[in-house]
């Protein structure tokens, strides 16, 4: 599963200007969490990975996506997540359309939106403490302040006791370190949770107590979600519905 420091070829291309969807407009769901309508997205124009593909998870809804390895479900959240531009299509959270991607996203876009990847090495900062991993999304949107009274209890919630917050992850297993991240994910309240893979290297203890701690989540804060696997067992327990990624609609 390609993790966002593996994606150098697409961070460092320089960003055309979005085609506009042809056809008919789709009348946007009011409110819903994510709404992909007609995307197109890809590494080589020549041979796209996302064919105007098209998919809603709705406010507080839970949506699987299913798919054989390559078929472009990574590349799908990462579009979702804002960390992809798509090179035609409409991308909207929580009802407002996405103009900008990556570094260019807007920031009160990209934080209704949280995203765990599957390879919580790739995806953490080694330098950091784990508190501070979780934190880091905090202090990056000057929110500082709100650190002492928000990381003991989302540590907590996210299994992370003791004297794991002051280690760094090469002092922490991968589960470990995963639920930092999760944690983290969640660390701005966002209104849309996506998970890449998110259990897919973890065993079946640690895989029941992360989506445990997502469910918590959800429950309390009415967010939606949008897992990605190929797990159909896990992603039909977990989810409202399963989507089959070779069935999104086109445009
Ligand atoms: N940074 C990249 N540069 C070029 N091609 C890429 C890049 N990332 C992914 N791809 C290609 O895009 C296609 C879709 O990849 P993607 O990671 O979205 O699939 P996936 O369904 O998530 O696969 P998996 O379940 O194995 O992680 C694959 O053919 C892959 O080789």
């Amino acid at each position: 599963m390609p993790e966002p420091t593996s994606k150098a070829t697409s961070e460092t291309t320089p960003e055309p200007t979005p085609e506009p969807i042809p056809g008919p407009t789709h009348e946007p769901a009011p409110g819903a969490a994510l709404e992909l309508r007609g995307v197109s997205a890809g590494y080589d124009r020549r041979a796209p990975v996302l064919h105007g593909a098209s998919l809603t998870v709705d406010d507080g809804e839970a949506v699987g996506l299913l798919g054989p390895s390559g078929c472009g479900k990574s590349t799908l959240a990462r579009v979702a997540a804002l960390l992809h531009r798509p090179w035609a299509g409409t991308v909207r959270l929580a009802g407002r359309t996405a103009h900008g991607f990556r570094h260019r996203a807007p920031r009160e876009l990209r934080t209704t939106v949280g995203v765990v990847f599957q390879q919580p090495r790739l995806a953490a900062d080694p330098r950091l403490t784990l508190a501070d991993l979780i934190a880091e999304p905090l202090r990056a949107t000057g929110r500082r302040a709100e650190i002492p009274g928000r990381l003991p209890a989302l540590a907590a919630s996210a299994g992370l006791g003791g004297d794991l917050l002051a280690r760094r992850p090469h002092e922490v297993s991968d589960g470990q370190l995963q639920r930092a991240c999760l944690a983290r994910a969640l660390v701005l309240r966002p209104r849309l949770l996506v998970c890449d893979e998110m259990t897919a290297m973890l065993d079946a203890s640690t895989t029941a107590a992360l989506v445990a701690a997502v469910e918590e989540y959800r429950r309390e804060h009415g967010a939606a979600l949008l897992a990605v696997g190929h797990d159909r067992v896990l992603l039909e327990r977990w989810c409202d519905r399963t989507v089959d990624f070779e069935a999104l609609p086109p445009r």
